[in-house]
Protein backbone atom coordinates (compact mmCIF):
# COMPACT_ATOMS: atom_id res chain seq x y z
CA UNK A 1 0.00 0.00 0.00
CA UNK A 2 1.45 3.37 -1.19
CA UNK A 3 0.26 5.83 1.20
CA UNK A 4 1.29 9.85 1.19
CA UNK A 5 0.93 12.30 4.08
CA UNK A 6 -1.20 15.72 2.54
CA UNK A 7 -0.72 18.63 4.45
CA UNK A 8 -0.22 17.18 8.23
CA UNK A 9 -3.67 16.12 8.09
CA UNK A 10 -5.19 13.92 5.82
CA UNK A 11 -3.52 10.39 4.62
CA UNK A 12 -4.77 9.20 1.43
CA UNK A 13 -3.47 5.82 0.35
CA UNK A 14 -3.67 4.15 -3.19
CA UNK A 15 -4.23 0.50 -2.67
CA UNK A 16 -2.20 -2.28 -4.30
CA UNK A 17 -5.09 -4.71 -3.48
CA UNK A 18 -8.67 -4.25 -3.40
CA UNK A 19 -9.55 -3.39 -0.24
CA UNK A 20 -12.56 -2.38 0.86
CA UNK A 21 -12.98 -1.58 5.16
CA UNK A 22 -10.89 -2.33 7.48
CA UNK A 23 -10.02 -1.68 10.67
CA UNK A 24 -6.81 0.01 12.43
CA UNK A 25 -6.72 0.31 16.14
CA UNK A 26 -9.95 2.88 16.62
CA UNK A 27 -9.67 4.19 13.39
CA UNK A 28 -11.52 3.54 9.75
CA UNK A 29 -9.94 3.01 6.08
CA UNK A 30 -12.61 2.87 3.53
CA UNK A 31 -11.70 2.14 -0.48
CA UNK A 32 -13.65 3.62 -3.52
CA UNK A 33 -13.23 1.85 -6.52
CA UNK A 34 -10.35 3.45 -7.98
CA UNK A 35 -8.08 2.46 -5.40
CA UNK A 36 -8.58 5.64 -3.58
CA UNK A 37 -8.44 5.14 0.27
CA UNK A 38 -10.24 7.81 3.38
CA UNK A 39 -8.36 7.13 6.51
CA UNK A 40 -11.72 7.81 8.11
CA UNK A 41 -12.04 8.87 12.24
CA UNK A 42 -14.09 7.06 14.27
CA UNK A 43 -17.46 7.85 14.63
CA UNK A 44 -20.17 7.18 17.66
CA UNK A 45 -22.59 5.29 15.16
CA UNK A 46 -19.49 2.79 15.00
CA UNK A 47 -20.23 1.10 18.08
CA UNK A 48 -23.61 3.23 19.34
CA UNK A 49 -25.82 1.16 16.63
CA UNK A 50 -29.57 2.90 17.61
CA UNK A 51 -28.07 6.45 18.09
CA UNK A 52 -30.58 8.87 16.40
CA UNK A 53 -30.15 12.09 14.68
CA UNK A 54 -31.69 14.81 15.94
CA UNK A 55 -30.84 17.24 13.14
CA UNK A 56 -30.73 16.52 9.68
CA UNK A 57 -29.83 19.38 6.79
CA UNK A 58 -30.99 18.65 3.79
CA UNK A 59 -30.01 21.90 2.58
CA UNK A 60 -28.35 22.29 -1.04
CA UNK A 61 -24.89 20.48 -1.02
CA UNK A 62 -21.88 22.40 -0.72
CA UNK A 63 -19.68 23.44 -3.86
CA UNK A 64 -16.50 22.29 -3.99
CA UNK A 65 -13.43 22.70 -6.32
CA UNK A 66 -11.49 20.60 -8.22
CA UNK A 67 -7.97 20.96 -6.79
CA UNK A 68 -4.99 22.31 -8.37
CA UNK A 69 -1.83 20.52 -8.45
CA UNK A 70 0.39 17.82 -10.85
CA UNK A 71 -1.57 15.08 -12.62
CA UNK A 72 -0.80 11.32 -13.41
CA UNK A 73 -2.86 11.71 -17.49
CA UNK A 74 -1.14 14.84 -19.01
CA UNK A 75 -2.83 16.23 -22.81
CA UNK A 76 0.25 17.70 -24.39
CA UNK A 77 3.60 16.43 -25.38
CA UNK A 78 6.29 18.73 -24.97
CA UNK A 79 7.27 19.31 -27.91
CA UNK A 80 3.55 20.09 -29.19
CA UNK A 81 2.93 23.28 -26.55
CA UNK A 82 2.77 26.54 -27.81
CA UNK A 83 1.85 28.63 -25.03
CA UNK A 84 1.47 31.97 -24.91
CA UNK A 85 1.08 34.31 -21.63
CA UNK A 86 -1.07 37.85 -21.56
CA UNK A 87 -1.17 40.80 -19.00
CA UNK A 88 -4.39 42.66 -18.91
CA UNK A 89 -5.98 45.76 -16.72
CA UNK A 90 -3.97 47.39 -14.48
CA UNK A 91 -0.53 46.70 -13.28
CA UNK A 92 -0.30 45.09 -9.46
CA UNK A 93 2.55 43.56 -7.90
CA UNK A 94 3.78 39.77 -8.81
CA UNK A 95 2.84 40.56 -12.55
CA UNK A 96 6.13 39.49 -13.28
CA UNK A 97 6.80 36.69 -11.06
CA UNK A 98 3.43 35.00 -12.51
CA UNK A 99 4.74 34.65 -15.89
CA UNK A 100 8.56 33.95 -14.84
CA UNK A 101 6.71 31.04 -12.96
CA UNK A 102 4.65 30.18 -15.61
CA UNK A 103 7.81 30.19 -18.57
CA UNK A 104 9.77 27.93 -15.61
CA UNK A 105 7.20 25.85 -15.08
CA UNK A 106 6.79 25.02 -18.19
CA UNK A 107 9.71 24.68 -19.54
CA UNK A 108 11.23 22.78 -16.10
CA UNK A 109 8.38 20.72 -14.98
CA UNK A 110 7.34 20.03 -18.16
CA UNK A 111 10.15 20.57 -21.13
CA UNK A 112 8.70 22.89 -22.91
CA UNK A 113 10.06 25.56 -25.02
CA UNK A 114 7.89 27.45 -27.17
CA UNK A 115 6.14 30.14 -25.15
CA UNK A 116 5.49 33.55 -26.69
CA UNK A 117 4.40 36.74 -24.71
CA UNK A 118 1.23 38.71 -25.90
CA UNK A 119 2.19 42.45 -25.76
CA UNK A 120 0.47 44.97 -24.52
CA UNK A 121 -3.03 43.20 -23.17
CA UNK A 122 -5.64 41.59 -25.14
CA UNK A 123 -5.07 44.21 -28.30
CA UNK A 124 -1.73 42.29 -28.51
CA UNK A 125 -3.17 39.13 -30.14
CA UNK A 126 -3.93 40.81 -33.25
CA UNK A 127 -1.57 44.16 -33.22
CA UNK A 128 1.30 43.62 -31.92
CA UNK A 129 4.42 41.52 -32.23
CA UNK A 130 5.18 38.70 -29.99
CA UNK A 131 8.21 38.12 -27.55
CA UNK A 132 9.78 34.62 -26.93
CA UNK A 133 9.84 33.65 -23.60
CA UNK A 134 12.77 31.53 -22.47
CA UNK A 135 13.79 31.18 -18.48
CA UNK A 136 16.90 32.97 -19.24
CA UNK A 137 14.95 36.03 -20.26
CA UNK A 138 12.46 35.65 -17.50
CA UNK A 139 14.88 35.07 -14.79
CA UNK A 140 15.08 38.38 -13.21
CA UNK A 141 11.72 39.80 -13.78
CA UNK A 142 10.29 39.47 -10.70
CA UNK A 143 12.67 41.91 -9.12
CA UNK A 144 11.16 44.65 -11.00
CA UNK A 145 7.02 46.23 -10.58
CA UNK A 146 4.52 46.14 -14.11
CA UNK A 147 4.45 43.68 -16.39
CA UNK A 148 7.22 43.26 -18.79
CA UNK A 149 4.58 42.00 -21.51
CA UNK A 150 2.80 45.17 -20.87
CA UNK A 151 -0.63 45.81 -20.28
CA UNK A 152 -4.27 47.61 -21.45
CA UNK A 153 -7.54 48.23 -20.92
CA UNK A 154 -9.79 47.97 -24.17
CA UNK A 155 -9.25 45.99 -27.17
CA UNK A 156 -10.88 42.73 -26.65
CA UNK A 157 -12.41 41.34 -29.68
CA UNK A 158 -13.27 37.76 -28.93
CA UNK A 159 -13.36 36.47 -32.83
CA UNK A 160 -10.23 38.30 -33.89
CA UNK A 161 -8.17 36.90 -30.58
CA UNK A 162 -9.32 33.29 -31.21
CA UNK A 163 -8.25 33.57 -35.29
CA UNK A 164 -4.81 34.76 -34.03
CA UNK A 165 -4.89 32.58 -31.21
CA UNK A 166 -5.17 29.47 -34.38
CA UNK A 167 -3.28 31.17 -36.61
CA UNK A 168 -0.53 31.04 -34.93
CA UNK A 169 -1.09 27.33 -33.64
CA UNK A 170 -1.30 28.24 -30.02
CA UNK A 171 -2.74 25.62 -27.45
CA UNK A 172 -2.44 27.00 -24.50
CA UNK A 173 -3.27 30.25 -23.11
CA UNK A 174 -2.38 31.84 -19.65
CA UNK A 175 -4.05 34.74 -19.24
CA UNK A 176 -3.13 37.02 -16.20
CA UNK A 177 -5.81 39.95 -15.30
CA UNK A 178 -8.43 41.13 -13.17
CA UNK A 179 -12.13 41.13 -13.15
CA UNK A 180 -12.64 41.94 -16.74
CA UNK A 181 -10.16 39.91 -17.84
CA UNK A 182 -11.34 37.25 -17.03
CA UNK A 183 -14.50 38.06 -18.49
CA UNK A 184 -12.75 38.01 -21.92
CA UNK A 185 -10.57 34.97 -20.92
CA UNK A 186 -14.14 33.32 -20.35
CA UNK A 187 -15.78 34.49 -24.10
CA UNK A 188 -12.00 33.43 -25.62
CA UNK A 189 -12.74 29.79 -23.85
CA UNK A 190 -16.33 29.66 -25.07
CA UNK A 191 -15.52 30.20 -28.68
CA UNK A 192 -12.14 28.04 -28.75
CA UNK A 193 -14.69 25.65 -27.31
CA UNK A 194 -17.26 26.23 -29.67
CA UNK A 195 -14.58 25.69 -33.05
CA UNK A 196 -13.96 22.46 -31.02
CA UNK A 197 -9.67 23.77 -30.61
CA UNK A 198 -7.50 21.57 -28.67
CA UNK A 199 -6.34 25.13 -26.57
CA UNK A 200 -6.35 25.04 -22.75
CA UNK A 201 -7.41 28.34 -21.86
CA UNK A 202 -6.50 29.56 -17.80
CA UNK A 203 -6.82 32.74 -16.37
CA UNK A 204 -5.02 33.67 -12.81
CA UNK A 205 -7.09 36.45 -11.65
CA UNK A 206 -4.79 39.67 -10.50
CA UNK A 207 -6.03 42.86 -8.93
CA UNK A 208 -5.21 44.76 -5.99
CA UNK A 209 -8.30 45.16 -5.34
CA UNK A 210 -8.94 42.16 -4.10
CA UNK A 211 -12.48 42.16 -5.79
CA UNK A 212 -12.68 38.36 -7.69
CA UNK A 213 -15.04 36.35 -5.68
CA UNK A 214 -14.78 32.68 -4.72
CA UNK A 215 -10.81 33.06 -4.09
CA UNK A 216 -9.12 33.72 -0.25
CA UNK A 217 -7.11 36.76 -1.97
CA UNK A 218 -5.56 37.72 -4.95
CA UNK A 219 -1.75 38.16 -5.31
CA UNK A 220 0.04 41.43 -4.85
CA UNK A 221 -2.77 42.61 -2.56
CA UNK A 222 -0.44 41.88 0.41
CA UNK A 223 2.29 44.04 -1.16
CA UNK A 224 -0.07 46.63 -1.77
CA UNK A 225 -1.22 47.16 1.59
CA UNK A 226 2.40 46.81 3.05
CA UNK A 227 3.32 49.37 1.12
CA UNK A 228 0.59 51.86 2.10
CA UNK A 229 1.97 51.35 5.61
CA UNK A 230 4.82 53.50 4.33
CA UNK A 231 2.10 56.50 3.06
CA UNK A 232 0.17 56.16 6.15
CA UNK A 233 3.26 56.68 8.24
CA UNK A 234 3.98 59.68 6.49
CA UNK A 235 0.43 60.89 6.73
CA UNK A 236 0.91 59.91 10.76
CA UNK A 237 4.04 62.39 10.88
CA UNK A 238 2.68 65.57 8.81
CA UNK A 239 -0.56 65.05 10.78
CA UNK A 240 1.10 64.63 14.47
CA UNK A 241 3.41 67.82 13.40
CA UNK A 242 0.57 70.55 12.56
CA UNK A 243 -1.99 72.36 14.01
CA UNK A 244 -5.27 70.68 14.10
CA UNK A 245 -3.07 68.14 11.91
CA UNK A 246 -5.41 66.23 9.49
CA UNK A 247 -3.98 63.90 6.80
CA UNK A 248 -6.50 62.64 4.35
CA UNK A 249 -5.10 59.75 2.25
CA UNK A 250 -6.59 58.00 -0.88
CA UNK A 251 -5.63 54.37 -1.58
CA UNK A 252 -6.90 51.88 -4.61
CA UNK A 253 -10.22 50.16 -4.45
CA UNK A 254 -13.11 50.68 -6.66
CA UNK A 255 -15.41 48.76 -5.90
CA UNK A 256 -13.90 47.40 -2.96
CA UNK A 257 -12.66 48.43 0.24
CA UNK A 258 -10.10 45.66 1.18
CA UNK A 259 -6.91 47.70 0.71
CA UNK A 260 -8.28 50.65 2.62
CA UNK A 261 -9.55 48.20 5.36
CA UNK A 262 -6.42 46.23 5.83
CA UNK A 263 -4.68 49.33 5.49
CA UNK A 264 -6.08 50.54 8.57
CA UNK A 265 -6.15 47.57 10.59
CA UNK A 266 -2.31 47.38 10.24
CA UNK A 267 -1.02 50.63 10.75
CA UNK A 268 -3.00 51.43 14.17
CA UNK A 269 -2.39 55.10 13.06
CA UNK A 270 -5.60 55.98 11.51
CA UNK A 271 -8.73 57.22 12.93
CA UNK A 272 -11.08 56.69 9.99
CA UNK A 273 -11.50 54.11 7.00
CA UNK A 274 -14.12 54.97 4.75
CA UNK A 275 -14.80 52.46 1.57
CA UNK A 276 -17.28 52.58 -0.98
CA UNK A 277 -19.61 49.44 0.87
CA UNK A 278 -20.62 51.85 3.88
CA UNK A 279 -22.15 54.98 2.70
CA UNK A 280 -21.01 57.70 4.73
CA UNK A 281 -22.05 61.42 5.53
CA UNK A 282 -20.32 64.49 6.92
CA UNK A 283 -22.67 66.69 8.55
CA UNK A 284 -24.92 66.06 11.86
CA UNK A 285 -25.27 63.60 14.52
CA UNK A 286 -23.12 60.60 13.92
CA UNK A 287 -21.30 62.47 10.87
CA UNK A 288 -17.71 62.82 9.93
CA UNK A 289 -17.70 66.22 10.99
CA UNK A 290 -18.60 65.50 14.13
CA UNK A 291 -16.04 62.90 14.33
CA UNK A 292 -13.44 64.98 13.20
CA UNK A 293 -13.88 67.11 15.71
CA UNK A 294 -13.93 65.08 18.81
CA UNK A 295 -10.38 62.95 17.51
CA UNK A 296 -8.54 66.64 17.16
CA UNK A 297 -9.96 67.97 20.72
CA UNK A 298 -8.93 64.33 22.56
CA UNK A 299 -6.10 63.82 20.13
CA UNK A 300 -4.46 66.61 18.51
CA UNK A 301 -4.73 65.08 14.80
CA UNK A 302 -6.15 62.57 12.93
CA UNK A 303 -5.78 60.34 10.23
CA UNK A 304 -8.45 59.29 7.58
CA UNK A 305 -7.75 56.99 4.90
CA UNK A 306 -10.49 57.16 2.10
CA UNK A 307 -10.63 54.26 -0.67
CA UNK A 308 -10.98 55.59 -4.31
CA UNK A 309 -14.61 54.39 -4.57
CA UNK A 310 -15.94 55.14 -1.33
CA UNK A 311 -18.71 58.22 -1.15
CA UNK A 312 -18.79 58.92 -5.18
CA UNK A 313 -22.87 59.11 -4.43
CA UNK A 314 -21.85 62.35 -2.51
CA UNK A 315 -20.25 63.94 -5.17
CA UNK A 316 -23.57 64.77 -7.10
CA UNK A 317 -22.69 67.90 -8.56
CA UNK A 318 -19.43 66.78 -10.12
CA UNK A 319 -21.03 63.57 -11.64
CA UNK A 320 -18.98 62.92 -15.33
CA UNK A 321 -20.24 59.18 -16.21
CA UNK A 322 -17.58 58.80 -18.28
CA UNK A 323 -15.77 55.35 -18.42
CA UNK A 324 -12.36 53.95 -19.72
CA UNK A 325 -11.42 51.57 -22.57
CA UNK A 326 -12.84 48.64 -20.91
CA UNK A 327 -16.15 50.34 -19.83
CA UNK A 328 -15.18 50.68 -15.97
CA UNK A 329 -16.77 54.34 -14.88
CA UNK A 330 -14.00 56.46 -14.37
CA UNK A 331 -14.42 57.95 -10.77
CA UNK A 332 -14.25 61.37 -9.09
CA UNK A 333 -11.83 62.32 -6.91
CA UNK A 334 -13.11 61.98 -3.36
CA UNK A 335 -9.72 62.60 -1.51
CA UNK A 336 -9.64 65.50 -3.08
CA UNK A 337 -13.27 66.29 -2.65
CA UNK A 338 -13.12 65.62 1.10
CA UNK A 339 -10.18 67.60 1.79
CA UNK A 340 -11.90 70.83 -0.33
CA UNK A 341 -15.26 69.58 2.19
CA UNK A 342 -12.94 69.30 5.62
CA UNK A 343 -11.18 72.79 5.00
CA UNK A 344 -14.66 74.45 4.27
CA UNK A 345 -16.12 73.35 7.13
CA UNK A 346 -13.43 73.26 9.88
CA UNK A 347 -11.64 76.94 8.39
CA UNK A 348 -14.82 78.79 6.79
CA UNK A 349 -17.37 78.06 9.09
CA UNK A 350 -16.06 76.87 12.45
CA UNK A 351 -13.46 79.61 11.74
CA UNK A 352 -10.47 76.92 13.19
CA UNK A 353 -7.25 76.40 12.27
CA UNK A 354 -6.24 73.55 10.98
CA UNK A 355 -3.60 71.79 8.76
CA UNK A 356 -4.71 69.45 6.00
CA UNK A 357 -2.61 67.53 4.08
CA UNK A 358 -3.50 65.50 0.76
CA UNK A 359 -1.65 62.05 0.28
CA UNK A 360 -2.66 60.41 -2.85
CA UNK A 361 0.25 57.34 -2.84
CA UNK A 362 -2.26 55.38 -5.13
CA UNK A 363 -0.40 53.99 -7.91
CA UNK A 364 2.66 54.19 -5.63
CA UNK A 365 1.09 50.75 -4.03
CA UNK A 366 0.83 48.92 -7.05
CA UNK A 367 3.89 49.61 -9.18
CA UNK A 368 6.40 47.97 -6.77
CA UNK A 369 7.84 44.37 -6.88
CA UNK A 370 5.70 42.02 -4.92
CA UNK A 371 6.90 40.56 -1.10
CA UNK A 372 8.11 37.73 -0.69
CA UNK A 373 4.62 36.15 0.74
CA UNK A 374 3.53 37.55 -2.87
CA UNK A 375 5.96 35.75 -4.63
CA UNK A 376 5.36 32.52 -2.93
CA UNK A 377 1.92 32.64 -3.23
CA UNK A 378 2.34 33.98 -7.17
CA UNK A 379 5.00 30.66 -7.85
CA UNK A 380 2.23 28.82 -6.38
CA UNK A 381 -0.84 30.31 -9.13
CA UNK A 382 1.92 29.67 -11.55
CA UNK A 383 2.73 26.55 -11.33
CA UNK A 384 -1.27 25.19 -10.82
CA UNK A 385 -1.74 27.30 -13.78
CA UNK A 386 1.06 24.78 -15.82
CA UNK A 387 -0.29 21.77 -14.24
CA UNK A 388 -3.67 22.47 -15.30
CA UNK A 389 -3.32 23.43 -18.65
CA UNK A 390 -1.08 20.34 -19.20
CA UNK A 391 -3.58 17.96 -17.65
CA UNK A 392 -5.93 19.42 -20.13
CA UNK A 393 -8.35 21.77 -17.93
CA UNK A 394 -8.98 24.89 -19.34
CA UNK A 395 -12.37 27.12 -18.68
CA UNK A 396 -11.38 28.20 -15.50
CA UNK A 397 -8.97 30.43 -12.90
CA UNK A 398 -6.54 29.11 -10.29
CA UNK A 399 -6.59 30.26 -7.35
CA UNK A 400 -6.87 29.25 -3.41
CA UNK A 401 -10.23 28.45 -1.73
CA UNK A 402 -10.25 28.18 1.71
CA UNK A 403 -6.75 27.80 2.01
CA UNK A 404 -6.24 25.05 -1.08
CA UNK A 405 -5.25 26.10 -4.25
CA UNK A 406 -8.05 24.84 -6.98
CA UNK A 407 -9.84 25.23 -10.18
CA UNK A 408 -12.25 27.10 -10.83
CA UNK A 409 -14.58 27.64 -13.91
CA UNK A 410 -14.77 31.04 -15.12
CA UNK A 411 -18.91 31.07 -15.14
CA UNK A 412 -18.37 31.45 -10.89
CA UNK A 413 -16.08 34.02 -11.00
CA UNK A 414 -17.74 36.76 -13.40
CA UNK A 415 -20.61 37.74 -12.36
CA UNK A 416 -20.54 38.60 -8.95
CA UNK A 417 -17.58 40.86 -7.24
CA UNK A 418 -15.67 40.36 -3.98
CA UNK A 419 -16.59 43.19 -1.51
CA UNK A 420 -16.19 43.95 2.28
CA UNK A 421 -19.39 42.49 4.13
CA UNK A 422 -19.88 45.56 6.60
CA UNK A 423 -21.97 43.43 8.85
CA UNK A 424 -19.26 40.61 8.91
CA UNK A 425 -16.42 40.63 11.91
CA UNK A 426 -13.61 42.18 10.08
CA UNK A 427 -15.34 45.63 9.17
CA UNK A 428 -16.37 45.34 12.83
CA UNK A 429 -12.89 44.80 14.31
CA UNK A 430 -11.96 47.85 12.13
CA UNK A 431 -14.56 50.14 13.89
CA UNK A 432 -13.93 49.20 17.68
CA UNK A 433 -9.94 49.54 16.80
CA UNK A 434 -10.86 53.24 15.26
CA UNK A 435 -13.51 54.36 16.91
CA UNK A 436 -14.75 55.65 13.99
CA UNK A 437 -19.10 55.75 13.47
CA UNK A 438 -20.30 53.02 11.60
CA UNK A 439 -22.74 55.96 9.66
CA UNK A 440 -25.65 53.65 9.76
CA UNK A 441 -28.29 55.46 11.23
CA UNK A 442 -28.39 59.12 9.68
CA UNK A 443 -29.97 61.80 11.05
CA UNK A 444 -29.12 63.94 8.59
CA UNK A 445 -27.59 62.50 5.26
CA UNK A 446 -25.93 64.14 2.50
CA UNK A 447 -26.79 61.64 -0.08
CA UNK A 448 -28.33 62.36 -3.39
CA UNK A 449 -30.63 59.88 -3.25
CA UNK A 450 -31.31 59.99 -7.25
CA UNK A 451 -27.56 58.51 -7.31
CA UNK A 452 -27.59 56.14 -4.74
CA UNK A 453 -29.19 53.65 -7.01
CA UNK A 454 -26.59 53.92 -9.63
CA UNK A 455 -23.41 52.82 -7.28
CA UNK A 456 -22.26 48.71 -6.33
CA UNK A 457 -24.41 47.40 -3.97
CA UNK A 458 -23.51 47.45 -0.84
CA UNK A 459 -24.45 44.20 1.11
CA UNK A 460 -22.94 40.85 -0.23
CA UNK A 461 -22.53 37.57 1.17
CA UNK A 462 -19.27 37.07 1.37
CA UNK A 463 -19.02 33.67 -1.12
CA UNK A 464 -16.03 32.50 0.74
CA UNK A 465 -17.38 30.42 3.72
CA UNK A 466 -19.80 28.56 0.77
CA UNK A 467 -16.95 26.76 -0.76
CA UNK A 468 -15.00 24.12 0.35
CA UNK A 469 -12.04 22.16 -1.29
CA UNK A 470 -13.38 18.24 -1.45
CA UNK A 471 -10.12 16.48 0.27
CA UNK A 472 -10.73 13.47 -1.04
CA UNK A 473 -11.42 14.92 -4.61
CA UNK A 474 -8.74 14.57 -6.88
CA UNK A 475 -5.90 15.33 -4.14
CA UNK A 476 -3.46 12.30 -5.19
CA UNK A 477 -2.52 12.33 -8.59
CA UNK A 478 -5.99 13.78 -10.22
CA UNK A 479 -8.19 11.42 -10.33
CA UNK A 480 -11.78 11.83 -8.37
CA UNK A 481 -13.65 9.52 -6.48
CA UNK A 482 -16.60 10.17 -8.53
N1 LIG B 1 -17.23 42.11 -20.17
C1 LIG B 1 -16.11 41.95 -20.87
N2 LIG B 1 -16.07 41.14 -21.94
C2 LIG B 1 -14.94 40.97 -22.65
N3 LIG B 1 -13.78 41.57 -22.36
C3 LIG B 1 -13.74 42.39 -21.31
C4 LIG B 1 -14.89 42.63 -20.51
N4 LIG B 1 -14.56 43.50 -19.53
C5 LIG B 1 -13.26 43.81 -19.72
N5 LIG B 1 -12.77 43.13 -20.78
C6 LIG B 1 -11.41 43.22 -21.31
O1 LIG B 1 -10.49 42.80 -20.32
C7 LIG B 1 -9.35 43.64 -20.31
C8 LIG B 1 -9.11 44.18 -18.93
O2 LIG B 1 -10.32 44.67 -18.35
P1 LIG B 1 -10.32 45.85 -17.27
O3 LIG B 1 -9.67 47.05 -17.83
O4 LIG B 1 -11.69 45.97 -16.76
O5 LIG B 1 -9.31 45.35 -16.15
P2 LIG B 1 -9.41 44.15 -15.14
O6 LIG B 1 -9.03 42.89 -15.80
O7 LIG B 1 -10.75 44.15 -14.48
O8 LIG B 1 -8.26 44.53 -14.13
P3 LIG B 1 -8.29 45.67 -13.01
O9 LIG B 1 -9.64 46.28 -13.01
O10 LIG B 1 -8.01 44.93 -11.75
O11 LIG B 1 -7.21 46.59 -13.37
C9 LIG B 1 -9.58 44.73 -21.33
O12 LIG B 1 -8.82 44.45 -22.47
C10 LIG B 1 -11.07 44.66 -21.62
O13 LIG B 1 -11.38 44.96 -22.96
O1 LIG C 1 -5.67 54.33 -13.75
P1 LIG C 1 -5.83 52.93 -14.19
O2 LIG C 1 -4.61 52.30 -14.70
O3 LIG C 1 -7.00 52.74 -15.09
O4 LIG C 1 -6.13 52.07 -12.90
C1 LIG C 1 -6.95 52.46 -11.85
C2 LIG C 1 -7.74 51.30 -11.34
O5 LIG C 1 -6.98 50.14 -11.26
C3 LIG C 1 -7.26 49.45 -10.07
O6 LIG C 1 -6.13 49.48 -9.27
C4 LIG C 1 -7.55 48.02 -10.35
O7 LIG C 1 -6.40 47.48 -10.95
C5 LIG C 1 -8.41 50.18 -9.41
O8 LIG C 1 -8.33 50.19 -8.04
C6 LIG C 1 -8.28 51.53 -10.00
O9 LIG C 1 -9.51 52.18 -10.08
MG1 LIG D 1 -11.51 45.32 -12.86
Amino acid sequence: MECRQVENEISICKMSENVEEDEDCFGKIVADDNGFVLQDVPHLTDYIKDLSIVVQNDGPKRIHFRRAGPRQQVYFKSDEVNACIVTCGGICPGLNTVIREIVCGLSYMYNVNTILGIKCGYKGFYARNTIPLTSKYVNDIHKHGGTILGTSRGGHDTIKIVDSIQDRGINQVYIIGGDGTQKGASLIFEEIRRRDLKVSVIGIPKTIDNDIPVIDKSFGFDTAVEEAQRAINAAHVEAQSGENGISVMKLMGRNSGYIAMHATLASRDVDCCLIPESPFYLEGPGGLFEYITKRLRENGHLIIVVAEGAGQELMSEQSINMTDASGNNLLLDVGMWLSQKIKEHFTNIRKMVITLKYIDPTYMIRAIPSNASDNVYCTLLAQSAVHGAMAGYTGCIVGPVNGRHAYIPFHRIIDTQNQVVITDRMWAQLLSSTNQPSFLNPVKKDVDEKKVDTVTPRLSNSPTFNYYIDDLKDVLAGESLQ
